[in-house]
């Protein structure tokens, strides 16, 4: 199939020219070649039908970049690989955020680079990586505000290359579900997709879940392990809390990244491992690099492209039409056929600063639902510090003079227990509280649960 392929290769060192040709050629491609920007310009006007474009990226004359972006005009769905050398890195790395499809760096692997070309014709004509953006893709909601769309071209650029991936955010605002669909959306798709928790793993667990271990290499250590690094071969690994990995993994990590080979704990032999990274964290890592905490070096081999997520008060519009989303798939989990959520306590929604983001949102609503009653959400059913008192301001069904946040958590407690038949256990979970902590306020509230059995 890939004989029909045809891939231009320019370059201004005659030696690369050889090699690429006898590489490609070998593997059924065939092969034009340019020694710089212009010549290259002028094959590409005049062939017909040519797949893709290796290119240099320092040439004399015409830099690639700049062939990349003048070519862009007459073939803007022309891919284009550039070979980088060390200290070009950014450039290449800037001309993928401008929609070029990948980098390699020189010296390069020669069986990468057929890789990635194979990935790349198979996906040509397949239409991953296109067409506009839908509300919901696997369970994510992506919301109507303009950073949404914005994040989403990115994701779907981002998807279909090998890049590494930066995902910062705060605590809550989806970093883990945008890597997952990173994931889908890649040539890595059917590969395995791996999560490490970093930041609640402890440091000396960390290297043996991400590299393995052999037997004997340490007290607890009964049989050989393969790592999650390993176990994502081919694939793609998801590094979550990235900013609170130790030094040691810090170096651990960045020369994996920079050699792709791993070395088992207690192992003598290095084995070579194909894992696209994605990284996330919430931590404010240029302080962490200010401060001596995080290595730039490693910082700069993760971040080949980042991707902030804005937090849920920066973008308002999102909150109505997520938590309708919330609310409608609890009503379809629930058999229950609408769930409405009223005017007044959409105002509070919108008003709160949502610290936890997403999941606190989603949280709200699925409480919230447990507690309404006659299928709508109102203010008072909504669990948030700060809204008890604008409840009391919205709402003409309560009592003003007998309103406090005591008497407000006091009447929650009460209504949970109602619906759970006076079963502590499972008002608790109505509420997402421990048993502890509801023995306690039933205590401190002088409840009698066997009330409302
Ligand atoms: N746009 C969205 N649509 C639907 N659910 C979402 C969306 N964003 C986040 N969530 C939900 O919110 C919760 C938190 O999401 P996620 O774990 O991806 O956030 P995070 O930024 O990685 O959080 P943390 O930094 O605490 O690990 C999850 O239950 C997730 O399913």
């Amino acid at each position: 199939m890939t004989a029909a392929h045809k891939i231009l290769i320019v370059d201004d060192d005659p030696s690369i020219l050889e090699v690429l040709d006898a590489r490609l050629s070998a593997s059924n491609f065939k092969v034009l070649k340019a020694k710089d920007a212009a010549g290259a310009e002028q094959i590409l006007r005049e062939h017909k039908g040519i797949d893709l474009l290796v290119s240099d990226i320092k040439m004399p004359g015409k830099s690639g970049i700049e062939l990349f972006t003048d070519i862009r005009k007459f073939l803007p769905n022309l891919p284009v690989i550039f070979l980088t050398a060390y200290g070009t890195i950014p450039d290449a790395v800037d001309a993928m955020k401008l929609g070029a499809a990948d980098y390699i760096s020189k010296p390069f692997d020669g069986l990468e680079l057929i890789k990635k070309i194979n990935t790349m014709m198979a996906l040509r004509g397949t239409g991953v990586g296109a067409g506009p953006m839908p509300l919901v893709e696997s369970g994510f909601y992506w919301g109507k505000s303009a950073a949404m769309k914005h994040l989403y071209t990115m994701v779907k650029k981002v998807a279909v290359t090998q890049v590494n991936v930066l995902i910062l955010g705060e605590s809550g605002v989806g970093k883990e579900c945008i890597a997952g669909c990173i994931h889908r959306n890649s040539p890595r798709q059917t590969q395995p997709y791996m999560v490490v928790d970093c930041g609640s793993t402890p440091a000396g667990i960390l290297e043996s879940e991400l590299f393995g271990h052999l037997k004997g290499s340490f007290t607890h250590a009964v049989k050989d392990k393969i790592g999650l690094m390993q176990a994502a071969d081919s694939g793609t690994l998801f590094l979550d809390e990235i900013g609170n990995i130790s030094h040691d993994m810090q170096c651990r990590l960045l020369r994996f990244l920079e050699d792709k080979k791993i070395r088992q704990v207690g192992a003598v032999k290095e084995i070579s491992v194909d894992c696209r990274v994605i990284a996330a964290t919430n931590a404010d890592l240029s302080q962490a690099i200010e401060e001596g905490n995080f290595r730039q070096d490693l910082y700069y081999r993760l971040k080949g492209i980042t991707l902030t997520i804005p937090p849920l008060r920066e973008r308002k519009e999102d909150i109505y039409p997520l938590a309708s989303f919330f609310a409608d798939r609890y009503a379809q989990t629930q058999g229950i056929e609408r769930l409405r959520i009223s005017d007044a306590a959409i105002k509070v929604l919108e008003e709160h600063s949502w610290p936890g983001n997403i999941r606190e949102l989603k949280n709200t609503i699925e409480a919230g639902a447990v507690l309404c009653q006659n299928q709508t959400i109102e203010p008072w059913d909504l669990q948030i510090e700060t809204i008890r008192e604008n409840a009391v301001m919205t709402s003409d069904l309560l009592d003003s003079q007998a309103f406090s946040i005591e008497q407000s958590e006091k009447d929650t407690i009460i209504r949970a227990l109602k619906k759970s038949r006076g079963v502590q256990k499972d008002a608790a979970d109505l509420l997402g509280i421990s048993k502890r902590a509801i023995h306690y306020k039933v205590r401190k509230y002088d409840i009698d649960p066997t009330a409302y059995k």
